[in-house]
């Protein structure tokens, strides 16, 4: 019989729901399994189905009951889905932490999602170390931080203000948020609520590294015990110490992996627009035809992910005029599309994740941000770090497709892409000494296992 491994701790990882925030949640717990540790993933009953954790000892706990799993759709829009998330989880996790109390292993901490501080809350009446962790880049958390620390609870309208120096974080409008008859809208009070008992962490993690954001990381370690241990791309990407780890593990949607690859591997080194918006935004009847006109006369190839929900705002004709040279999908696998030497740039909504996989593969952006913390990536993506540009929106705040197409050609072959790419190229060289034996991230990663198992 095989002899049950030994492990150093327990941690219980509490991911919120999205693929956004599962998967460097995921990433993260198979790099702390990867060091000895016993991890718990408590999710969603329909994902806790469809996640994968590789040969590393990551368990999936189904925590949740059935009212979640109508999501955002079910009653109440997102105020409501919030409420039973809530709900639903404070009991799972209690079960699960107290069902574990007298195991072999009980839960040393408990490592959340920021945007569940309750869970902070209970972690600290179980008596167990809580870890918020964000997975938008610090400089973007600084930057709703000061409308935190401005608001009072009856204040009426959304405070617009930001760090500083930094962009105005933009707040969605998006229909399936739900309306909410609150002085501002959930997603709003979601995020501010972030900080609601965020001092009473034992650490607050990030999916960055230090040399990414030194000045705000520095800053920001004045308020909170802040440890930046990303990014949480899969190892094979990187420093490839963590075995069996070239996938995230988990997949909102069915990625078109043969085609898509089969598609990029026919054309030239650099040749290929990569054009992505993530898994919630969705661009506007004008955008969407902006965008496929500055595609198709652009002279470059072009892999586009259209969501289901956008195709129907494609211009008539337009797969039959651009075969020859472009290739839709609902969804792809993004890290094999970054990282195959067919790509020159990606076109992308500044999503913190797609931003730290292209920042992590040096593929140059074009950064067309739609809001929230994107606002602020693409602002590093241009102005700080500087591996792309950002196209101007005009009054009816639209990209127009000679705007598209001037920022494809800039990052392409215009005077600065030579810069472009060599910045690109020192940022992936930087991230992966970030996650390597003795970089920043890899540090904090060991101090926080040595604290917790008292090594
Ligand atoms: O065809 C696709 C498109 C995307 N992805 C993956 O999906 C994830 C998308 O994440 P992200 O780029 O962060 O975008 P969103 O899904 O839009 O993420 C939400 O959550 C993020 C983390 O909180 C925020 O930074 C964003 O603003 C918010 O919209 C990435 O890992 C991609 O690799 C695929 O695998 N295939």
């Amino acid at each position: 019989m095989e002899e049950e491994r030994a492990y150093s701790a327990h941690v219980v990882v509490l991911p919120f729901h999205g693929q956004g925030h599962i998967n460097p949640m995921l990433q993260f717990s198979k790099r702390l399994a990867s060091k000895g540790l016993k991890i718990t993933v408590a999710a969603l009953l329909s994902v806790s189905k469809s996640m994968q954790t590789g040969a590393g000892s990551v368990t999936i706990e189904p925590i949740y009951d059935d009212c979640i799993e109508g999501g955002i759709r079910g009653p109440g829009g997102f105020k409501g889905f919030l409420e039973r998330f809530e709900a639903s989880g404070k009991r799972g996790l209690v079960d699960l932490i107290k069902k574990l109390e007298n195991s072999k292993y009980p839960v040393k901490c408990l490592v959340y999602d920021a945007n569940l501080p309750w869970a902070l809350n209970m972690a600290k009446q179980l008596g167990v170390a809580g870890a918020a962790f964000f997975t938008q880049p610090c400089a973007a958390i600084a930057s709703y931080y000061p409308m935190h620390v401005e608001l009072s609870g009856e204040q009426l309208t959304i405070p617009a203000f930001s760090m500083p120096g930094l962009p105005k974080p933009g707040f969605p409008n998006l229909s399936s948020l739900g309306s909410d008859t609150g002085p501002y809208p959930p997603v709003v009070r979601l995020i501010l609520n972030q900080f609601s008992n965020i001092e009473q962490a034992d650490w607050v993690l990030f999916n960055s590294f230090d040399k990414l954001e030194e000045e705000v990381v520095k800053w920001m370690a004045n308020l909170w015990p802040v440890r930046t241990i990303g990014p949480t791309v899969p190892s094979f990407y990187l420093d490839k110490r963590v075995d069996d780890d070239t996938d995230y593990g988990f997949n909102l949607y069915k990625p078109k992996s043969e085609s898509c690859m089969s598609w990029l591997n026919t054309k030239e080194p650099g040749s290929v627009v990569y054009v992505s918006f993530g898994s919630v935004a969705s661009l506007n009847a004008e955008q969407m035809t902006e965008m496929a006109w500055a595609l198709r006369q652009t002279s470059y190839n072009f892999l586009w992910v259209v969501k289901i929900t956008e195709d129907s705002n494609l211009p008539n004709n337009f797969m039959e005029e651009t075969a020859g040279k472009g290739l839709l999908v609902t969804w792809c696998p993004q890290l094999e599309v970054l990282a195959h030497h067919a790509l020159g740039c990606f076109i992308t909504h500044c999503g913190w994740n797609s931003t730290v996989e292209a920042i992590s593969f040096g593929v140059p952006m074009v950064g067309m941000p739609q809001f929230l913390d994107q606002m602020t990536n693409a602002y590093f993506v241009e102005k700080v770090w500087a591996v792309g540009v950002q196209p101007k929106v005009n009054e009816n705040n639209l990209a127009t497709r000679e705007e598209i197409d001037r920022c494809i050609s800039e990052v392409m072959h215009g005077e600065r892409a030579e810069e472009i790419k060599k910045n690109a190229k020192q940022w992936k060289e930087f991230a992966k000494e970030a996650v390597d034996e003795g970089g920043s991230s890899d540090k904090y990663i060991n101090e926080i296992i040595a604290r917790l198992t008292g090594a």
